[in-house]
Formats: structure tokens, C-alpha cells, sequence
């Protein structure tokens, strides 16, 4: 046994193995990643053709008690060639996210943002359990990640109720369409103000002229800049809107009432606790992975913008909502650390218990309340998860 692991442990790069030192993490609950099983959400109404989909891809799916409509398969079966797959019936999402969009509690109705959403399996898996209600606004601030987020939605159909803004999490201020439709009559004029029709994928010449503008000048979003809308369902709210209503501001003490009731911040960080994005770095080279991934520099700048990503997410939280924060690292500075200094500077957020967990193969994180998914002990990918109240005082 004890060979096995070593064996295991030396085939991950020597800088991994120093940044899992570094942080106090324990190699060994990486041994079982060879064999964490893949997970599929089977899209709700297909239950009946769960034999059809095993003898399609040749294996049998396991229902996972856990965790309603997931289903594991052995990690060497592809799905991606299968027709369940391509009509969208089936899709690929690690059950360890599928638990933290569990924890959010999400009920018809419900106004969602997922501040940090391509490629955007979470999203799927939200909008899938919205159904015919609701809404969600999904940011990134990756346009190339964002857009595969689009192509997702559209291929599984879950595209109705949303709407997509290439934006910085941090700054991004718009609240939900609700509340947009009875909210106070908009003041700022745009210099353009044109109305919001049937969404295409086909822009006016003008709009495809700036983006290229933008892009090939390199330019980094700022915060004044508008979230720029890549998409919009036909029931997402967006349809009929003007521009300038879309951007209208509000102010911190009117998202108490006009925030989303639920906010996942699915955080930027070092991805460690996904071994199978490590393993990405063999082929682009494990210095890459050293520059790129897991310099301690970075690590400083990374808990900051983890940081801003969560205070801005809650912001945009209404009184009474629930936020979840997560992270595919196991490090305690971009986990536990951020949500202490959190708690620290905002008073009107309280941690709370998820109480599903109970039954969910994990453990506790450092702080109370919080939970680790290991591949070691949830045969999951690793992701820490912390839920949040929003007091209204
Ligand atoms: C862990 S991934 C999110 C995965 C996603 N939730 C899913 O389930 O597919 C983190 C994302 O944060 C995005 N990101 C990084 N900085 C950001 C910022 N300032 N604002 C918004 N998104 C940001 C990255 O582009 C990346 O897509």
C-alpha cells in the first residue's frame, strides 16, 4: 500500500508536491484520483431512458444516494460520441459541484447569480433546477470561457431564463430582472438607447466592430466599463428592455431588497483539488504550472480578488438570500482565510450550517459549517464550500 501511494505521489510534478507542502496538504488524497469516477446529471424527465443510455455507452450508471439525479460511471468511459450526450440529455458535472449548488437551496422562482460562471457546469445544473421559473445571470470575465458557457446552455436547452455578461465579478452591479420590470422609472438616457429584441447569435455589423476593437486592442475589462450581455433567453427579462434600463445603478441599500435570493461565487483559485487540471500542465509543461498556477506571488493576488468576488457577490445579495462560496483548492488561505477575513469585515453575513450534508461523503473544513469534498474521502474532485445569510441589519 504504502508503495502504491509512493508510486502515486511521484507522479505528480515536484512543484505541485512543494505547493501541497507548503500549504500543509497531504499528498495522499491524491492516490485514489486514478480511479474517481466521472459523474453525469441525467436532465430531469429522462429517468425513463436511463437503459437506453447504459447500453449506448456499454456501462451501467450508479445512482449516487447522495445527491438527486447524479449518476457516476468508471473515469475511462467517453460520453461525449454518445447521442444522449449530443441531444443534451445527459452532462458532465463532478458530483462535488453538484453539491455546492445543492447547498444553495434553490426553489422555483428563485433570482440567481453565479458570479463566476464559464465554462458553466454549475450554471447548467442551476438552471436545470429553476425549470420554467426564475431567472439566472451568469458573469464572467473570460469572453472565450463565457461564450462555451453560452454554447452549453443552448446545446442542453437551459438557456430560456438566462442571460450572460463577459464582466468583472467584482465590480458587476445590475440586479434581477424582476425587479427591473417594477423598478423605478430609468433616468440616465444612453446615447444610443436601442431596444433589446430576440436574441441572435448574428450582431449588428456596429456591435461585432467594437468587440473586435476591444479585443484586439488587448484591453482588460474595467470596472466602469458595461457588463457586455453575450446572451439572453427568450424569458430571461432581457427582451423589449432598453439598454439603458438593463445598466441602470442602484445603490448597496437597494440590493437589500431588490438583490438576487441566491448568489453562488464559484471563486478563480490555484485548482488543486482538481487533479485532472494539474495533469492539463504535462503537456504545456510543469514550469507553466509552477508560473501560472501556483506562484506564491499569485497566491497574495488571488486571495484578494477572492476576496472582492465574494464581498461584491453578497453585496448583490438580497436580506434573507444565500450565498455559497466555493473553491477547487484545498488550501486553507484561499478557503477558511477568505471567509474568516469575510465574517471580519461584514457583520450582516453569518455562515450557515448545510444541513443535506449530513448525508454527503465529506469533510469538515477547518472553520465550522464549512466542508471539504477529497477525492480520497468523497471519491469526488476536491472543493471547499462555505454558505452564507444575509442579516438584515
Ligand atoms: C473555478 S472557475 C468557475 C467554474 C464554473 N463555476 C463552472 O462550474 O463551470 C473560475 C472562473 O472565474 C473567472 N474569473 C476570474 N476572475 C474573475 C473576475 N474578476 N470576475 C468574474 N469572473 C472571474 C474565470 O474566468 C473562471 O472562468
Amino acid at each position: 500500500m504504502e508503495e502504491e501511494e509512493a508510486a502515486s505521489n511521484s507522479a505528480l510534478p515536484e512543484a505541485f508536491l512543494d505547493f501541497l507542502k507548503q500549504n500543509g496538504l497531504d499528498p495522499s488524497i491524491y492516490t485514489a484520483s486514478h480511479s474517481t469516477p466521472r459523474y453525469i446529471r441525467l436532465k430531469p424527465g429522462c429517468e425513463a431512458q436511463i437503459e437506453a443510455i447504459e447500453a449506448e455507452i456499454k456501462c451501467k450508471l450508479e445512482k449516487v444516494e447522495w445527491l438527486p439525479g447524479f449518476y457516476s460511471l468508471p473515469p475511462d468511459i467517453q460520453i461525449a460520441n454518445s447521442n444522449a450526450y449530443r441531444e443534451g440529455k445527459i452532462y458532465g458535472i463532478d458530483a462535488a459541484s453538484g453539491a455546492a449548488v445543492s447547498a444553495l437551496n434553490i426553489s422555483a422562482g428563485d433570482h440567481v447569480l453565479d458570479l463566476c460562471a464559464a465554462p458553466g457546469a454549475k450554471l447548467c445544473l442551476i438552471s436545470d433546477l429553476l425549470g420554467d421559473s426564475g431567472s439566472v445571470t451568469g458573469v464572467d470575465v473570460s469572453r472565450h470561457r463565457l461564450t462555451a458557457c453560452r454554447t452549453m446552455l443552448q446545446k442542453y436547452a437551459l438557456g430560456n431564463h438566462c442571460r450572460l455578461f463577459v464582466a468583472d465579478g467584482t465590480t458587476f452591479s445590475l440586479i434581477p430582472m424582476r425587479i427591473l420590470a417594477e423598478s423605478k422609472p430609468c433616468e440616465c438616457e444612453l446615447e444610443e438607447d436601442v431596444t433589446f429584441k430576440e436574441w441572435t447569435s448574428r450582431r449588428p455589423w456596429k456591435e461585432r466592430k467594437e468587440a473586435a476593437k476591444i479585443r484586439k486592442s488587448g484591453a482588460v475589462l474595467s470596472g466602469s466599463q458595461h457588463p457586455e450581455l453575450i446572451y439572453y433567453g427568450c424569458h430571461s427579462g432581457v427582451i423589449g428592455l432598453k439598454k439603458s434600463e438593463l445598466h441602470q445603478a442602484f445603490c448597496d441599500i437597494e440590493f437589500l431588497s431588490c438583490g438576487y435570493d441566491k448568489v453562488l461565487v464559484d471563486a478563480e483559485c490555484t485548482h488543486d483539488g482538481s487533479i485532472k487540471h494539474v495533469q492539463k500542465f504535462e503537456h504545456w509543461g510543469w514550469d507553466t504550472l509552477q508560473r501560472r498556477v501556483l506562484n506564491a506571488d499569485r497566491g497574495d493576488s488571488l486571495t484578494a480578488l477572492q476576496l472582492k468576488l465574494l464581498t461584491n457577490g453578497f453585496r448583490l445579495l438580497k436580506a434573507g438570500g444565500l450565498l455559497v462560496y466555493s473553491t477547487c483548492s484545498l488550501t486553507v488561505a484561499q478557503n477558511e482565510d477568505v471567509v474568516e477575513q469575510f465574517l471580519e469585515e461584514n457583520p450582516s453575513a453569518e455562515l450557515q450550517a448545510i444541513d443535506a450534508a449530513e448525508n454527503w461523503p465529506c469533510k469538515k473544513g477547518r472553520l465550522p459549517k464549512t466542508l471539504r469534498f477529497d477525492p480520497l474521502t468523497s471519491n469526488t474532485s476536491g472543493l471547499f464550500v462555505a454558505k452564507f445569510t444575509k442579516l438584515a441589519i
